[in-house]
Order: C-alpha cells, then structure tokens, then sequence
C-alpha cells in the first residue's frame, strides 16, 4: 500500500453541455518519505489535482487514498501551500499563523503556540513584518506567510500548489531550502505542483509531467538522479542533471506542440442570421 494512491481518478466539473472534463485515467503513487513534483501547463488541471488530494474535492470517479483510506474531507495530515496565499486580512501576519498553529495543537500551552509561530514567521524572514495586516504586505510576502502558516502546523505531507512563483529569485531559493529542510529533517512526504523544470528537479525525487486537457492525464515519470543534498550551483555542471532537464524540456515541448496543433484546428462556423433581426 502507497502512502498516497489515486487510482483511475477522473474530474469533470457541471453537467450535460457545461461539462468541462479537466482531469482523466490519473493513476499516481507517492511512498512515504518520497518528494514528487508534477509540472503542468497553466490551466491544465494542476489545482483541481491538488484539491482532490487535499479532500476539498472529489472526483468525478475514482479513488483517492491516503494511507489506504479515502479521502473524504481535508484534514490536518496534509498541508496545502496554495498559490494565493488567501490570509485573514483582518489579522496580523502572526495571529494569521497563531490561529493555524493553534488549531494544529489545540492542547498545547500559549507559550508554545507563541515561539512556533515566532521561529516560522522568522524562518520566511518575516520577524519585522509581524504586526502588519496583508494588505500591508508585497504579494511575496504574504506568499510567505502562507508557506510559515501551513509549515507551521506540522503536517505529515506537504502539498504545494506553485507556492513560490511569485517571489524573487533568491527568496525563492532559500524558501526552496528551507522546505526541503523540514522534509527531510522530519521526514515528511511532498507534493510539489510546478510549471518550474529547474525547480522539480532541484527538489523532486520523481517528476511527472500533467498532460494538458481537456482530460488532462499524467506523463511518464523522470527520475532525478542526483545525489542530496543537492548544490543549486554544482548541478548546472552535473551530466546527470544536464539529461533529465533535457528529457523533461522535450517532453514538455511535444505535448506543448501537440496542443497547439490541437487549437489550431479551424471551425466552420454555421452560415445563419437572426431571423428577427431589424437594421
Ligand atoms: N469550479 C470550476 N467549475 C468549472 N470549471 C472549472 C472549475 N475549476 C476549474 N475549472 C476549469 O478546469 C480547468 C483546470 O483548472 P485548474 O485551476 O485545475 O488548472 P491549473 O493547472 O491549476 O491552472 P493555473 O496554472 O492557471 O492555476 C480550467 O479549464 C478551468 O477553467
């Protein structure tokens, strides 16, 4: 039994001519203690995935297990990075994290709520900025008070859906570091969800690509075979990183090809006029 299973999940969302078939035939397998990225086009079903995962979501049909059990609702085991970062503004950056923290611990003592809540915020550089309100806050900040807050509950898996696109460069990397850190650190299972090759390689230790849908379904899978922990630096000049950034770029670029091939399809329209049309 696999940590996390989806076995022949489907997604569809509305009925009958509304119906927009986004996810088909997904069969994925995470072991525990595993770090997988999936890397997809925007608008190719990476949140819908995400959220199936999570339990916010069901599917269509098919099974999504976690530890052999269905999930039915979210839950505190899995702890999701979204990508808009969707804080309580009427809160401050610390009580956004202490009302995580405190749900996460709900027997802990104060003075334990308070020092997690203080070394997360500090461990995404965010000490000074504790007082603030998020509308105080630039989009990358707030994006790391979402990464503290969900880090902070301590979940067993780490789910990330493009939690770091919209910081710069070098914050990017430390939180990329920071949260391989608690992986590995605590042992925890990752999901990462990416359009950033570079970035599923330098974290991942399977990539697999979301063909874009309609009726998204995932690729063939791509080891990464380099060694950790990984030096951001020495990779560029490793053989193996080389080949797999190459595979992965080709793959993308095909079925990027391939969909494009798709939506340029001509369509005739019907040759029809409003019958009570008055010029
Ligand atoms: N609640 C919904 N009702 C109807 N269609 C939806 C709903 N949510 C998503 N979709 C459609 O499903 C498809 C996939 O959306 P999704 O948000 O999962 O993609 P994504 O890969 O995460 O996109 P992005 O990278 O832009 O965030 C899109 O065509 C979207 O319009």
């Amino acid at each position: 039994m696999a940590y996390l299973e989806l076995n022949n999940v489907y997604k569809s969302y509305g009925e009958g001519d509304n119906r927009t078939d986004v996810l088909s035939n997904i069969n994925l397998s995470i072991e525990e203690g595993e770090f997988v990225a999936i890397v997809g086009f925007t608008g190719s079903g990476k949140t819908t995935l995400v959220n199936l995962i999570n339990g916010l979501l069901k599917p269509t049909s098919g099974e999504v297990l976690f530890k052999g059990e269905p999930v039915v609702d979210t839950s505190h085991e899995r702890g999701v990075i979204f990508q808009n970062y969707s804080l309580l503004p009427w809160l401050t950056v610390g009580q956004n994290v202490y009302m995580a923290v405190k749900e996460a611990f709900p027997k802990e003592k104060k003075a334990f709520l308070m020092k997690r809540v203080k070394d997360y915020v500090g461990m995404v550089s965010l000490t000074p900025a504790i007082n603030k309100r998020p509308k105080e806050l630039s989009g990358g900040m707030r994006q790391r008070v979402a990464v503290a807050r969900a880090l902070a509950m301590n979940p067993e898996m780490i789910i990330m859906d493009e939690p770091l696109g919209a910081l710069d460069a070098l914050t990017r990397g430390n939180l990329q570091d920071e949260i391989l850190n608690i992986w590995s650190q605590d042992k925890r299972t990752a999901l990462l969800i990416t359009n950033d090759v570079d970035e599923g390689i330098y974290m991942a230790d399977r990539i697999i690509p979301l063909k874009p849908g309609p009726n998204a379904t995932l690729g063939p899978e791509f080891k990464i075979d380099i060694e950790r922990p990984r030096d951001k630096t020495a990779m560029n000049d490793n053989p193996n990183f080389k080949k797999t950034r190459n595979a992965i770029i080709e793959y993308l670029m095909d079925i990027g090809e391939a969909r494009k091939s798709v939506s340029n399809e001509i369509y005739e329209l019907p040759d029809i006029a409003p019958k009570s049309f008055v010029a």
